[in-house]
């Protein structure tokens, strides 16, 4: 009789028989010894712990089963398992989980990206279960590996471990295979319902058992991995009450769309393996003093070494992950080097193209790239994300002119060394800093290297075409928003400092002068970024050699009319007068075109130049180029301000009203067509905060004038009621009437009154008996304070005196 001996699983069973007495730790189960040793017979029959049994069904599965994957196999010790002191909250969330004889649900998947630390995590789980003699049984998929990456061992071997494990469940998984012994060539689905499911289910445990698969995304095929996870997931198998199954894996799309974000109903829940830096602190506090005690060159070197500041540097680098921190370790701690010069070569291998300091690392990273079935596809995007911070899915859309999601789609498989959000506004964003460092490392990453200066042209010519200001008396409307971030204002964001980032070339001259200035003067950036974003500009194109040089007039200009807006910014918010060296602006002589626009900035001033100027080119209906040239070509900067003689207007004493009126009278016009839907559909949220800012305060400022009486008859009860400023309006309109000659017009007011909403009442402004009785304090505080911002604007600015206002 042939016999053969198998060297299984650590401390199962005892003396009493095997496993688990009566199910998880029952009171004859014994001891936890080493391992357990099989006896197979050719007969069929074996022996297991002298006790001599005819379970042929055992014999069965335990020929089927991929002993290598259990937790405890012979090359076991060489898998991770988690550092002493590390990871100790997680374990102990998700032991309590597994122990708890009343979980809110039985199946846990647990995720995190590639080297995480998931796999260490889940050995040293099974092991910590085991020594509690409540692991059912487990099995560690391995990507490549000939008999650990195949679905169709997996709940076999499962079986096998829990008849052996559980001494009750031993017959009856038995009989299931003895019955019918091709069972282990059946599909996932049965074996997984006739093995497992159906034998615990008869099964009267009074405590819980884990099921622990490890690595489920390094299974071979999407096909298999969605099969397990439907046999385990299926409500209708119908596990027994005490199993619980925890599964790990990267976030692969494939697995993760098996695990959407649980409602109530759910029967799983989802575990995050999240970044620890204070463990990986721990483990490479630990490692480096082992490796200073242990190895025969550093007895000279003083300790602690490395010293905290290099210590710090690295625990950074991890990103609070394992990976990184477990690869230097493995390089470092070679006998056959001096860990000092080891660890100069980690600290260094990022600029050098050191590569054998990151092998087990680039490994990693080649195999996930490799794994993308549009491999081809990925350099450009990568480089998007490497050089352009912040992005997400949809600006590398627009970026690289794809269709819209595809970047989303390009990079399906990239999930476990990105982080990529659900969302496409969200930013894209690498799991490890190692990633982006890999991708910049031409000798690590060779085909997938996105770091020469050549990469860094081709994004900066997509940026350019972004921002090519083809229509440019638009606004971006997308970008108006304060509130929400939206996919334009991160690029346009990039611009300036990514060009200019690059070594000055004249081939990027035509774009730039051809950028929109809508992306220039951006939402929600600070004058300061602004200001020495146009510095930066205008420095770089003055080194570009043979430029042309209208690009730098160009740029020069928006540098002139950014200081402008900032004039009016610093008048209106800060009114200490300037002082010589400050950027002053001198504008003695302005055109009436300029002084509609002052008057008008003045009036939409804000905290944000975008704003300022998007609201001017609305109030003044011009496009940026006329803009441009109306405000630059009076341009005169000059340190020193000189006073010029004044200019002559044609009523000289009233000229601020009439440009008052003409900028009312344009504003009115776009308004009341935006209503209608016959022009320009500006944002809504634009109209509004001119008629809040400006247009009540143009109206009466304006002469009294027939033409603008006009114009406001044309604003109908609904548009001005949709304003959210109404009554601030009609108040100053009525203040506006008293202007006429011959006492204020009032049917325009009772029409108005009489448009609006029922129940709501006019607290500022009253008809009573034929005249208007109005009174508050609050706008003729704003009324004040609007004629105080111009008359410090026009002191910055040396206007002529017959310019300024009376209060
Ligand atoms: N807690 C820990 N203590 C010490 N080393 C760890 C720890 N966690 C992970 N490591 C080490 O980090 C490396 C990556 O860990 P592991 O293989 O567990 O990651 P993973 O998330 O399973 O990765 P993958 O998704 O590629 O399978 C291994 O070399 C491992 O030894």
């Amino acid at each position: 009789m042939n016999s053969y001996h198998y060297y299984v699983t650590g401390g199962t069973g005892g003396a009493g028989g095997p496993g688990y007495e009566n199910g998880a730790g029952g009171a004859g189960g014994q001891g936890t010894g080493p391992s357990l040793n099989f006896d197979i017979q050719s007969s069929g029959s074996f022996t297991v712990n002298n006790v001599q049994q005819r379970e042929r069904g055992i014999d069965i599965l335990h020929r089927a089963a991929t002993l290598e994957a259990i937790h405890d196999s012979t090359d076991s010790f060489m898998e991770p398992k988690c550092h002493p002191e590390t990871r100790t909250g997680m374990l102990k969330d998700l032991l309590t989980w597994a122990l708890d004889p009343h979980p809110k649900t039985t199946i846990l998947w647990l995720y995190g990206p590639a080297g995480a630390g998931k796999t260490a995590i889940m050995r040293t789980l099974a092991t910590q279960l085991h020594e509690k003699r409540r692991l059912g049984g487990c099995f560690f998929f391995k990507r490549g590996h000939v008999a650990r990456n195949n679905a169709r061992t997996l709940f076999t071997t499962i079986a096998y471990q829990l008849a052996l494990n559980v001494k009750s469940l031993q017959t009856p998984i038995s009989r299931v295979a003895e019955k019918n012994p091709s069972i282990v060539g059946l599909s996932i689905g049965t074996q997984m319902q006739q093995l497992i499911s159906e034998p615990c289910r008869t099964h009267e445990n009074r405590r819980s058992l884990a099921i622990v698969i490890d690595g489920l995304d390094e299974c071979d095929g999407h096909a298999f991995q969605g099969e397990i996870l439907r046999a385990i997931l299926n409500p209708s198998s119908n596990h027994a009450i005490f199993l619980r199954f925890i599964i790990a894996s990267r976030p692969e799309p494939q697995i993760s769309k098996m695990f959407p974000l649980p409602d109530h109903s759910c029967n799983y829940h989802r575990f995050n393996v999240e970044q620890s830096f204070d463990d990986v602190r721990k483990y490479l506090c630990h490692e480096f003093s082992r490796i200073h005690r242990d190895h025969p060159t550093m007895t000279k070197i003083p300790s602690p070494w490395p010293g905290p500041r290099v210590l710090e540097e690295l625990v950074q680098k991890s990103s609070g992950y394992f990976i990184y921190a477990s690869t230097i370790i493995k390089f470092i701690d070679d006998e056959n080097y001096r860990p000092t010069a080891r660890l100069a070569l980690v600290q260094d291998g990022n600029r050098t193209g050191s590569e054998s300091a990151f092998g087990a690392l680039d490994q990693l990273y080649m195999t996930v790239l490799r794994s993308s079935p549009r491999q081809s596809e990925l350099t450009p995007i990568l480089s998007a994300i490497v050089h352009l911070e912040e992005l997400g899915a949809g600006e590398i859309d627009l970026l690289l002119g794809l269709e819209e999601g595809e970047t989303g789609l390009i990079l399906r498989n990239l999930q476990s060394v990105l982080e990529i959000p659900a969302d496409d506004d969200s930013e894209i964003s690498s799991h490890h800093a190692s990633f982006l460092d890999f991708l910049c490392n031409a000798n690590r990453s060779q085909a997938f290297y996105v770091g020469s200066s050549h990469h860094r042209m081709d994004l900066a010519r997509c940026l350019l075409k972004f921002c090519f200001g083809g229509d440019n008396r638009r606004i971006l409307k997308g970008e108006y928003s304060k509130t929400r971030p939206t996919p334009r204002r991160t690029l346009s964001q990039a611009l300036i400092p990514f060009i200019t980032s690059l070594p000055p070339t004249s081939e990027l001259c035509p774009p730039i002068g051809l950028v929109d200035p809508s992306y220039i003067f951006l939402p929600n950036v600070s004058w300061g970024v602004l200001d020495s974003n146009l510095k930066c500009m205008l420095s770089w194109l003055a080194k570009v050699p043979s430029a042309p040089p209208g690009v730098f007039t160009l740029w020069s200009d928006y540098s002139y009319m950014f200081l402008l807006a900032k004039a009016i910014y610093r008048a209106s918010f800060h009114p200490p007068p300037m002082s010589p060296g400050q950027d002053c602006i001198n504008i003695t002589s302005p055109s009436p075109k300029l002084l509609q626009v002052l008057v008008g900035v003045s009036f939409v001033c804000s905290t944000y130049t975008d704003v300022m100027f998007q609201h001017i080119l609305v109030l003044l209906d011009v496009t940026w180029d006329e803009l441009r040239t109306i405000i630059c070509s009076h341009r005169s900067i000059s340190p020193e301000p000189r006073r010029e003689s004044a200019p002559q207007y044609s009523h000289p004493d009233e000229i601020y009203r009439w440009v008052s009126r003409d900028i009312a009278l344009r504003c009115i016009r776009a308004i009341v067509d935006n209503h209608v839907g016959a022009a320009s559909s500006l944002p809504d949220e634009i109209h509004q905060e001119i008629v809040r800012k400006a247009l009540p305060f143009l109206v009466r400022w304006s002469p009294p004038c027939p033409a603008l009486y006009q114009k406001l008859c044309s604003i109908t009860c609904p548009i001005l009621w949709a304003f959210e400023s109404a009554e601030s309006f009609i108040y100053h309109v009525a203040k506006w009437l008293e202007s006429f000659p011959g006492g204020p017009k009032l049917e325009l007011i009772t029409f108005w009154m009489n448009g609006r909403t029922p129940g709501e009442s006019m607290s500022n402004v009253k008809v009573i008996e034929g005249r208007i009785h109005h009174y508050s304090s609050a706008e003729e505080m704003q009324w004040g304070k609007k004629i105080d911002r111009w008359n410090d604007f026009a002191a910055y600015t040396l206007l002529p005196d017959q310019l300024k206002l009376p209060l």
